[in-house]
């Protein structure tokens, strides 16, 4: 049996803003889970917190500001090749317009939406979260 070699810790955030919706964005056609949608975020740097790598890659990807809040799930999923920890925070939209600085575009969708789009695989366990916490 083999397993992927390389883990990476990820920080996501999960952008509400006033009305209650989500920000998504499509990853870049030709890349890692290219055409894809997902929520902001990327790889923690060495001796980075999550709620600090949230911040910075949200501002990198998108130029906007929004402050981190509480934990909405950690999750651990392998693809065949790579093995990731998500640490998911819930974020609150405070200023900026969102730019596709590393993306193909921007929405932002309510909950009930979400699942109209394609996400990677492991994004299922957070949208189901979102619903639970959210919906029910
Ligand atoms: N940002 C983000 N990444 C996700 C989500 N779902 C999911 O499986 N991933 C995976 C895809 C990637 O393997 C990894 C995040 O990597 P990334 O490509 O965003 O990393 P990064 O921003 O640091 O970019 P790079 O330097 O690797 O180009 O997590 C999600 O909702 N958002
Ligand atoms: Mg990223």
């Amino acid at each position: 049996m083999t397993f992927p070699s390389k883990h990476k810790q990820i920080g996501v955030a999960v952008i509400i803003n006033d009305q209650g919706e989500v920000l998504i964005d499509r990853r870049p056609v030709g890349g890692s889970f290219g055409g894809l949608w997902e929520f902001p975020g990327g790889k923690l740097e060495p001796g980075e917190t999550a709620a600090e790598c949230i911040v910075r890659e949200v501002r990198e990807e998108i130029a906007i500001e929004v402050a981190v809040g509480e934990s909405l799930i950690t999750i651990d999923h392998s693809y065949p090749q790579v093995r990731l920890t998500l640490y998911v925070h819930l974020c609150q939209y405070l200023s900026g317009q969102p730019q596709t600085i590393a993306c193909e575009e921007i929405r932002w969708v309510a909950i009930t939406d979400l699942g109209e789009y394609r996400f990677p695989k492991a994004n299922g366990e957070i949208i189901q979260a979102l619903r639970q916490k959210f919906l029910s």
